[in-house]
């Protein structure tokens, strides 16, 4: 019998598990669709726990048969033939026949983990491995690993080869794709490692950190529903683009009790976009600045008033300047949080005050409450002290950071005289451009030194909570939002998650650390990361100490990942000779494609330039499937976009910062000598040029751009 037979008759027989499969399917989510006409029906009943009972039945049907639709698209993935001579399938979710047998067993439960584990050399019982590729519910190709020949049956067939690599070649899209059906056996320890503690991951480019820690995410899920869905995810990415990119997998595993955020946005309130040089951000990342910044938090109001003068009963109660100063400074020691001793600061003044009308002897001076009670309703007393002692915003004290008075006495003895030139730069900015990224900690950090009289908690709102009478769902919209708002409906800064995930780690400055520290106070962590390449150009020992602050004292397990998925070998050895030049000792990870296609390294004048990076972006559109990036230096994107504006949206204009955690089929990077003028720019260099999957071109004015 030929080859292709063979493959055919395997593809019959799986084929005719997976229409088994979809049937089922098909009879849960008219099930499903029953359950919640019958739930409608109960109303008719019109008891209070037939309403209760109603409500529950709607929710838990709406969330069963929003699960079905989602994992529709290549529900079973994977057979394994067990040397018991049982058979188990892995999907994407688990599926009972109607005696409640297992049909397709749920990639993320335990008797799946041999799926991803088991070796030749370690089967873990498993004979053959069998990863089954379908479009939509047809079957198409089929993929073998036969681990344990001596236990084989007679008669069992092997058919296929390279699972791995054909999922590889695939083009890539605009959003990150799940790898869920080839999860690599050091990829799946590190994806189910222990809830608890922190688990750390590290690896060259494209080894699958970000798919681990997306896939360990929907496995919490899985694995303790309650905790990790009640407390909730929190996702941590370096920037917007990359959490747009990161966006499609975690739904499409099935799961929407994630919180994804950028550095930028992780504080409600902000939304930036914009980066510091890389010189800057060392200075604004450091933790210096929390001195800095102290000092600030603890200053007089610019502007405000320096005397308080108030003509009571015909007599003139004054504070000066010394005075109000010596009552601000009491009111205020080290450590207090302005926003919440303001009141004590008051205190003071109607004090002072009530001692000043005592000692003048003010005549028909009542007692004390009802002086101060008389002295409160006068709008102009009401007036002074709230210029006097306002509620500050944090964003009200950053900008106290742009007087260069200000900020050189703030950083006195702490920052270098050149240090507070650079920042008093970028401050010059903050009004017109809104914060930076590094600004966004800072922000954080001032509102956590001003304090802030907090919000009460929100209740979170259970379509199933009765104590405020019944909720009346109606329309599928309104369910399946209410299904929704019970597990994501927190309080707008939120810091109690179960789980805070921070990809791209390397990345997260000391100041940083301190920002998400405080959301994950409670929480078990991933954090996964590539010290070689980070953009960090400040203190590496300070790094080490703030992230560790962060972690605490929690138990850490630790996972290194060591096979590049993303380039090709051609691509990645332009990539490993440049980290190399810094790094000489630095383990690489191995890339298992090549595609035969070497990168190509182009030099041209400044007048060329534009048109060329147009031509090579055209000419990879007709390489490639999948998407372009053209990486630009920071300092020129906004420019650079117009020289491909109007091609296809499968180009896209990233700066090297951008490019972070990105990937794309064919990448220019343009003008790579921009990069290696420190060792920081040469690791973002190592980052751009170990984006792309099949095509590589450098471009650039520099013949010597090398480091
Ligand atoms: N087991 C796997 N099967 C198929 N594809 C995989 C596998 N592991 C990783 N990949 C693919 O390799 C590429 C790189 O993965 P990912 O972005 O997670 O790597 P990374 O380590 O975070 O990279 P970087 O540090 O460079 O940002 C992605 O396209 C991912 O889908």
């Amino acid at each position: 019998m030929s080859d292709a037979t063979v493959l055919q008759q395997e593809i019959a027989v799986e084929q005719k598990h997976v229409d088994l499969v979809y049937a089922r399917l098909a009879e849960l989510r008219r099930n499903a669709s029953r359950a919640e006409k019958e739930g409608y029906q109960l109303a008719g009943v019109g008891t209070f726990g037939a309403l209760v009972e109603r409500d529950a039945m709607v929710f838990h049907a709406a969330r069963r048969r929003h699960a079905l639709d989602t994992e529709y698209e290549g529900l079973v993935f994977g057979r394994l033939d067990l040397n018991t001579g049982a058979t188990h399938y892995v999907g994407r979710m688990g599926i009972r026949d109607d005696s409640s047998q297992p049909l397709v067993v749920d990639w993320r439960a335990p008797a799946a983990a041999a799926f991803y584990r088991a070796t030749p050399a370690d089967p873990l019982g498993v004979v053959r491995r069998r990863m089954i590729q379908s479009s939509g519910e047809r079957v198409t190709g089929i993929e073998d690993d036969l681990l344990d020949p001596d236990a084989a049956p007679e008669g069992m067939r092997v058919v296929g080869d390279g699972a791995l690599l054909a999922s590889l070649s695939k083009a890539t899209g605009r959003g990150m794709r799940d790898i869920v059906a080839t999860i690599q056996r050091e990829q799946d320890e590190a994806i189910r490692s222990p809830a608890s503690g922190v688990t750390i991951v590290t690896g060259g480019p494209g080894t699958g950190k970000t798919a681990v820690a997306l896939h360990r995410a929907a496995y919490l899920l899985y694995s303790d529903r309650n905790r990790f869905a009640g407390g909730g995810i929190l996702v941590v990415g370096p920037s917007g683009v990359f959490v747009d990119y990161i966006a499609t997998v975690l739904p499409s595993l099935g799961e929407d009790t994630a919180t994804l955020r950028s550095l930028g946005t992780l504080v409600p309130g902000y939304d930036a976009t914009r980066v510091d040089p890389s010189d800057v951000a060392a200075i604004k990342g450091s933790l210096r600045m929390r001195r800095v910044l102290e000092r600030a938090s603890h200053d007089a109001v610019p502007d405000g008033p320096t005397e308080l003068r108030l003509l009571y009963r015909g007599t003139l109660l004054r504070l000066d300047a010394k005075e109000l100063e010596r009552i601000r400074r009491s009111a205020l020691p080290r450590g207090a949080r302005r926003n919440e001793v303001r009141g004590a600061g008051f205190d003071r003044v109607f004090d002072a005050l009530w001692a000043q009308a005592r000692q003048q002897k003010v005549t028909g001076l009542p007692e004390k409450p009802d002086f101060e009670a008389e002295l409160a309703d006068r709008p102009d007393f009401r007036d002074f002290l709230k210029a006097w002692w306002p509620r500050f915003t944090p964003m009200r004290v950053l900008r106290w950071l742009t007087v260069p008075g200000r900020l050189r006495s703030y950083a006195h003895g702490l920052l270098s005289k050149e240090e507070i030139a650079r920042l008093q730069g970028s401050f010059d900015a903050l009004d017109a451009q809104g914060p930076t990224i590094a600004d966004v900690a800072l922000l954080d950090e001032l509102d956590e030194l001003m304090g802030r009289p907090r919000k009460p908690q929100r209740k979170t709102k259970n379509p199933f909570h009765v104590r405020d009478g019944i909720q009346e769902l109606s329309t599928a919209n309104e369910r399946q939002a209410a299904a929704r708002a019970q597990q994501v409906q927190r309080d707008e800064d939120y810091r109690e998650y179960a789980h805070v995930v921070v990809d791209e780690s390397q990345d997260v400055s000391p100041m940083q650390w301190r920002m998400i520290g405080r959301r994950g106070t409670y929480a078990s962590w991933t954090i996964v990361g590539d010290p070689a390449q980070t953009a960090w150009a400040g203190d590496p020992d300070e790094l080490d100490r703030s992230r560790d602050k962060a972690l605490g004292s929690r138990k850490r397990n630790s996972y290194a990942l060591t096979t590049n998925y993303r380039n090709s070998s051609e691509i990645f050895a332009v990539a490993a000779s440049v980290i190399r030049v810094i790094m000489p000792d630095l383990p690489l990870p191995s890339a298992v494609r090549s595609t035969g296609v070497e990168p190509v390294d182009l030099v041209t004048d400044a007048g060329r330039l534009p048109d060329l990076v147009r031509e090579i972006a055209e000419k990879q559109l007709a390489d490639v499937d999948g998407t372009i990036g053209v990486i630009t230096p920071v300092p020129r994107r906004d420019e650079m976009a117009q020289w491909v504006a109007g091609l296809p949206e499968r180009v896209q204009v990233v700066t090297a910062l951008e490019a972070k955690g990105m990937e794309y089929d064919a990448v220019v990077l343009v003008e790579p000598g921009s990069l290696t003028k420190d060792p920081a720019g040469i690791r973002t260099l190592y980052v751009a040029l170990s984006r792309a999957t099949q095509r590589l071109t450098t471009l650039g004015t520099d013949p010597d751009w090398r480091p």
